[in-house]
């Protein structure tokens, strides 16, 4: 029988996400061995991501070895894939989504509201930095990057009173008991694709296409591309202060698609959010009708206001 090579990075996140994927492929009966490969925004880990372009630095590498035949799939964070696809490559499956929401660990067991004016919260995420600081609490929210594990030790040890993650990733990890609230999609909108995973394969590789078909849900995929639409529409990167979440939920007709989400100025002084529902088969054109509604009421504007970061970097170069 052929072996599936399948290529992971070596993160403790990365290799969780694709262990699962491989003994998910193994109980249907399939061979499958991991193959590591590194990418530079594992090497780098001090760079803020927005300069070594974006979290695409950790597809990129992934994806010259499945162009090159050295793996056939690898699973990225799906919320990390560039929207723009890659003429090489295909997603063959999104697998069912983990709990898509961002998650707060905070000292002493604190919530969001119970973090007193002026309490530091850590995220290398201008969605979350905008996000956070719109809910006007007083926060200062500060960059971070690093591993799951480092940015968790920045509150054990008392160097930050917050840092705020991906639910999903602490709960692959093992890591939830850590975590005093979970966000509600109401104050803190998940970025587009969060908590799900990408199976990517060669675009011409039907014998693998096959082999990770079963892992596809339906409903994961509907929900990640009205989400990622809304995104490309916007033309906003990964880096962009964007959150988008769609759930499907069950309507008085059936199933239904229902999809949020907002844009935010970088230093949050403005957000605007908007919700739409429709099919679960038309899910690209509800995220289509969305970033409309997001552009016809300013996104674009308020994505692009200048940050006091971006402003305090000038001064110092002056
Ligand atoms: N940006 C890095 C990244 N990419 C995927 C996840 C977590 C897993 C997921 O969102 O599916 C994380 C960590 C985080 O945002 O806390």
């Amino acid at each position: 029988m052929t072996v599936l090579r399948l290529g992971t990075r070596r993160s403790a996140l990365a290799t969780t996400q694709s262990s699962w994927v491989a003994d998910r492929l193994r109980s249907l009966g399939h061979d499958v061995e991991l193959v590591e490969v590194s990418t530079q925004g594992d090497r780098d880990t001090t760079t803020p991501l927005a300069q070594l372009g974006g979290t695409g630095v950790f597809v990129s590498a992934l994806r010259e070895a499945l162009a090159e035949g050295r793996v056939d799939l690898a699973v990225h964070s799906l919320k990390d894939l560039p929207t723009a696809p890659d003429p090489r490559t295909t997603v063959a499956a999104v697998p069912v989504r983990e709990d898509a929401r961002d998650a707060l660990v905070a000292r002493d067991g604190l919530t969001l509201a119970e973090l007193p004016a002026g309490s530091t919260v850590g995220t290398g995420s201008p969605r979350r930095h905008a996000q956070l600081a719109a809910l006007g609490l007083g926060l200062e929210i500060t960059g971070l990057r690093g591993n799951v594990d480092t940015r968790l030790a920045h509150v054990h040890d008392g160097r930050l009173d917050a840092v705020v993650l991906a639910a999903a990733g602490l709960r692959r990890l093992g890591r939830a008991d850590e975590v005093t609230e979970w966000l509600d999609p109401l104050q803190v909108l998940p970025a587009p694709g969060q908590g799900a995973l990408a199976v990517e394969i060669r675009a011409d590789d039907a014998v693998t296409a096959a082999a990770v078909a079963p892992l596809d849900d339906p409903d994961t995929r509907a929900c990640v591309t009205a989400e990622r639409v809304v995104l490309a529409d916007l033309e906003a990167g990964c880096s962009a202060p964007v959150g988008a979440l769609a759930e499907v939920v069950e309507g008085m007709d059936g199933a239904e698609l229902s999809l949020r989400a907002v844009v935010a100025a970088p230093d949050g002084s403005a957000d605007l959010r908007r919700s739409l529902t429709g099919a679960p088969e038309e899910a690209a054109a509800l995220g289509h009708r969305l970033a409309r509604l997001l552009l016809d009421d300013g996104a674009a504007d308020l994505m692009s206001t200048s940050t006091s970061t971006d402003r305090s970097v000038t001064e110092r170069a002056q």
